[in-house]
């Protein structure tokens, strides 16, 4: 349990739901900051993927990089069903999370036809902090999921609720999950590269970089069935810098805990498939090069 996860593990506890820690650390509580209230929560650890027990959801909440490191948790937690929600930054969550759900991964099954719960994808717009493990600050806004339309959405809509999460449904998913990834190639990067929280993105020269960022990535996101145009690229600039002052981002933190970025699947998927359309996208390129050169790329196999 990271920042997201914690911070929806919070939401869910307070609703009544019993929740399971998948982690390396020992963990018997949660505690999770919304303005000024804190709220505690008691939590059950597991240590490892034979203790977690079959879950009505599963929630995934690793960088993207460390997903396939879940693999054994995932199929653990699915091995009778059972949905789960990919809370996790880039555009193709179900691909990337599909694979590893709910099939016989003992190789006694050649068919691979084990139980199956649905994956469905989620836009995380609450931004976490994690201030020590288990202990996370969040900061919200009238949004804090996007989640598809759809019956399997629909279910996993339903177990949210009670949470006290603002869940928004989606039909033109492809469009919602590139407007998110606008707000992660354009604040990420330069958070992380800059040691600056998301107020930087306020300074006139670091807004126009951002919007050189945006409109590149607005192009690609086009050419990938997106619909989005330039006042969209606005839009996402203006509402980075209107976030509650000391907002961070997710690339900040780990540049700050000296853990590997996710950059991989944000700025590099924005590069190789503007390579692949014919877009350019040189901002894109050498906001990569710069993050490559702070961190190797981890888990460049894993997208
Ligand atoms: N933070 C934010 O505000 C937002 C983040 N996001 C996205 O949400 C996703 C999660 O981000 P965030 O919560 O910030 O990330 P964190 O780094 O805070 O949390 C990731 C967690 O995954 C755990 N983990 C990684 N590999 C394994 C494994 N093999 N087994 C068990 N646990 C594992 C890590 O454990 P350990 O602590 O032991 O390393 C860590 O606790 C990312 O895709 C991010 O881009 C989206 C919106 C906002
Ligand atoms: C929107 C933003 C930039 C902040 O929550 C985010 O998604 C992240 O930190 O990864």
């Amino acid at each position: 349990m990271g920042a997201v996860g914690t911070a929806l593990a919070g939401a869910l506890a307070s609703a009544g739901h019993e929740v399971v820690a998948c982690g390396r650390r020992p963990l018997s509580s949660i505690e999770v900051t919304d303005g000024e209230a804190a709220t505690t929560h008691p939590v059950r650890w597991a240590a490892e993927p034979g203790d977690v027990g079959p879950a009505a959801l599963t929630i995934l909440a690793t960088k993207i990089h460390d997903t396939a490191g879940a693999a054994d948790w995932l199929a653990a937690s699915t091995s009778e069903g059972g949905d789960v929600l990919v809370a996790q930054n880039g555009v193709d969550q179900a691909e990337r999370v599909g694979p590893l759900v709910g099939t016989d991964r003992s190789g006694t099954d050649p068919s691979g036809a084990g139980p199956r719960g649905a994956v469905v994808p989620a836009l995380v717009y609450i931004n976490a902090e994690r201030t020590a493990p288990g202990v996370v600050r969040t900061r919200r806004t009238d949004c804090d999921l996007v989640v598809p339309g759809g019956e399997e959405a629909a279910r996993v809509t339903e177990l949210l609720a009670g949470a006290g999460l603002a869940v928004e449904r989606s039909a033109d998913f492809t469009t919602a999950a590139w407007r998110k990834m606008l707000t992660n190639v354009s604040a990420n990067p330069i958070t992380a590269l800059t040691g600056r929280r998301v107020e930087v993105l306020a300074e006139p020269q670091v807004a126009e970089l951002a919007m050189r960022v945006l409109t590149e990535a607005v192009a690609v996101a086009n050419a990938e069935g997106a619909s989005l145009d330039d006042a969209d690229a606005r839009d996402v600039l203006t509402w980075l810098q209107a976030l509650a002052p000391g907002s961070t981002t997710s690339m900040l933190q780990d540049r700050e805990a000296g853990r590997p970025l996710e950059y991989d699947g944000l700025t590099g998927t924005v590069v190789r498939l503007g390579d692949r359309h014919g877009v350019d996208v040189g901002a894109n390129r050498a906001l990569l090069s710069l993050l490559s050169a702070v961190s190797p790329a981890p888990g460049a196999g894993a997208r």
